[in-house]
């Protein structure tokens, strides 16, 4: 493709020598993955500054590179005043736009953005459509699955899965968009139709100054809404009214809006709600209706994630009984609020809590539906938001009655620091257990009939990653064998 073509989509840009007939064949924001005939796009990183790499990237066969700032190669240089829009502006280009040809869900927010993608996914689904999903569990693409680095993947990546999901002729896609890649820019070439806002709670604060940062990056995501090159179809904000910061994120968007919640008045609202052991049942009021909806999702916030998909699918043309049908069948997303039965005569349950908002929510749902104790295995991730340890500490000694801390993904750090900002300033009693395992076989041992175990924090994960090395890790699985173990070999 000319790069010239690629260019037009970029509002302004300087460059050092004419391009006027130069083909590029790739683009690359990486050296170590350059290829011949790629444009190398400089990124100024949270680790480093890819302007250090541009001369990597010409030995690797890059024909020009596009920089913020001059970078001394034998190749022509574009300059632009942001890498990371021109990336998106560019990416999208040389796929030919593929999100103005799709319709397209984006889901923001602290909690539920993954298991309000499937929800969707599930609607859709019953309709006979063609569905992609990008988020934190993998990219599925009619079926077919890619595993995943990121929440929302950068720029480039995402614009390549936009693409294939034309090729696939996916009728719907659904994304989940982090509050990370909203800072960098990754969604800003995308032609979203619907964005969806949950919650906002403490999260990331060791990558957002302050909370009031974290609120501006995920309100980009409504401020961007209709910018996009598809200037036909209505977008609009779906937004939890009973969010503290709701109308932060309604005055972000010039574009149509539509509000859901159970306390203040919304489009879309739950009445009567009951919250039981199986699940959860309520009346779904709406601006084409009411109905009744009986789910087997348990808990409070799963009432706010339907009521998010129920909002975003009424405006994508679905029928209420649709929705009611797909609610009804839904079987959950892996991890989140997962039980696990192996005929023992307690409860557990495996769920991805990792805030102390979300841990709290589900402690509080097993406490309605528990009539004995909850035993609790928890750890906090490394090189992630230390703030949210101590909370997530407190949370769990407040609401179970026997705790666990145990490591979570230690990454590049020492557990023994992380639990000591988990658990320095509390008096209760608690065990600390570094090796997962062994915490889990623990509370597992414990538990007699009618307690519940709740092992939180890694959901879905099939790995625990420590000092940069992923080993296989399943919850599930591993709650599974310790079950039946005990089971054969009663004690
Ligand atoms: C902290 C963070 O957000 N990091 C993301 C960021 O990487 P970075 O800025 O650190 O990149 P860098 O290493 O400094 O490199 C800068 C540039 O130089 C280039 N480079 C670097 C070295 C080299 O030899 N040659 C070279 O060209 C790099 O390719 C890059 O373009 O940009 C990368 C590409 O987009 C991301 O993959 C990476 O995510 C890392 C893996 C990560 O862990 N991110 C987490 C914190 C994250 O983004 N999480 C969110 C939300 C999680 C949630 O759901 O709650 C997510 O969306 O996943
Ligand atoms: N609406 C909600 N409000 C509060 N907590 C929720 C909500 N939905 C789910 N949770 C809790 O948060 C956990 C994570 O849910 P989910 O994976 O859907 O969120 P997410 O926003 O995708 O998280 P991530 O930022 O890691 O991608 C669940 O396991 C559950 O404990
Ligand atoms: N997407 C989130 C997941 C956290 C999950 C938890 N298991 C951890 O490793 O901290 C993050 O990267 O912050
Ligand atoms: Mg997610």
């Amino acid at each position: 493709m000319k790069m010239k073509k690629l260019l037009r989509f970029i509002p302004f840009y300087k460059e050092n020598r004419p391009i006027s007939d130069l083909n590029v064949t790739g683009i690359s924001m990486d050296s170590r993955t350059t290829e011949p005939g790629d444009v190398f796009i400089c990124m100024r990183g949270v680790e480093v500054d890819g302007h250090r790499y541009a001369e990597d990237a010409v030995n690797r066969g890059a024909v020009v590179i596009l920089a913020e700032k001059p970078v001394d190669v034998a190749v022509p240089v574009i300059l632009v005043n942001d890498t990371s829009r021109a990336l998106a502006m560019i990416a999208a280009a040389f796929y030919e736009t593929p999100s103005e040809h799709l319709r397209v869900i984006g889901v923001t927010g602290t909690n539920g953005k993954t298991t309000i993608t499937y929800l969707l996914e599930e609607i859709f689904r019953i309709q006979k459509k063609r569905t992609g999903i990008i988020g934190t569990i993998q990219v599925n693409i009619d079926g077919k699955t890619f595993p995943v680095k990121n929440t929302t993947p950068d720029a480039l990546t995402l614009q390549r899965y936009f693409h294939k999901m034309r090729k696939a002729r996916v009728d719907q896609a659904i994304m989940e968009v982090s509050s990370h890649a909203l800072d960098q820019g990754r969604v800003y070439g995308c032609d979203i139709d619907i964005a969806i806002f949950t919650n906002l709670t403490r999260d990331h604060l060791d990558y957002h100054e302050n909370f009031d940062d974290y609120l501006r990056a995920k309100s980009l995501l409504f401020a961007q809404l209709g910018n996009g090159y598809n200037k036909e179809r209505e977008k609009f904000a779906v937004i939890n009214k009973d969010s503290p910061s709701a109308h932060r994120f309604i005055r972000s968007t010039s574009q149509g809006l539509l509000t859901y919640g159970i306390h203040e008045e919304a489009d879309v609202m739950a009445e009567d709600y009951s919250l039981t052991e199986t699940g959860t049942t309520f009346t779904m009021i709406t601006p084409v209706g009411s109905i009744p909806i009986n789910s087997p999702l348990m808990g409070m916030f799963s009432i706010y994630n339907m009521l998010a998909a129920a909002g975003a699918a009424l405006l994508s043309g679905v029928s209420l009984p649709a929705i009611q049908q797909s609610f009804r069948q839904t079987k959950g997303v892996r991890g989140r609020f997962e039980p696990v039965r192996e005929g023992q005569d307690f409860g557990v349950v495996i769920d991805y809590a990792h805030t102390p908002d979300s841990l709290e929510n589900v402690l509080k749902t097993i406490k309605e539906i528990c009539h004995g104790s909850i035993i609790i295995v928890i750890g906090c991730g490394g090189d992630r938001d230390r703030s949210k340890r101590p909370l997530m500490a407190e949370v769990s000694m407040e609401f179970a009655d026997s705790v666990i801390f145990t490591n979570d993904n230690p990454r590049s750090e020492d557990p023994k620091q992380i639990f000591r900002d988990m658990t320095n300033h509390l008096k209760g009693y608690h065990d600390i257990i570094e090796d997962r395992k062994e915490a889990i076989q623990k509370a597992l041992k414990a538990a007699k009939k009618g307690d519940v175990v709740l092992i939180a924090g890694k959901g879905h994960e099939t790995y625990q990653e420590i000092k940069g090395i992923r080993h296989y890790f399943d919850d599930c699985e591993i709650a599974r064998e310790i079950l039946r173990d005990m089971k054969e070999r009663p004690s």
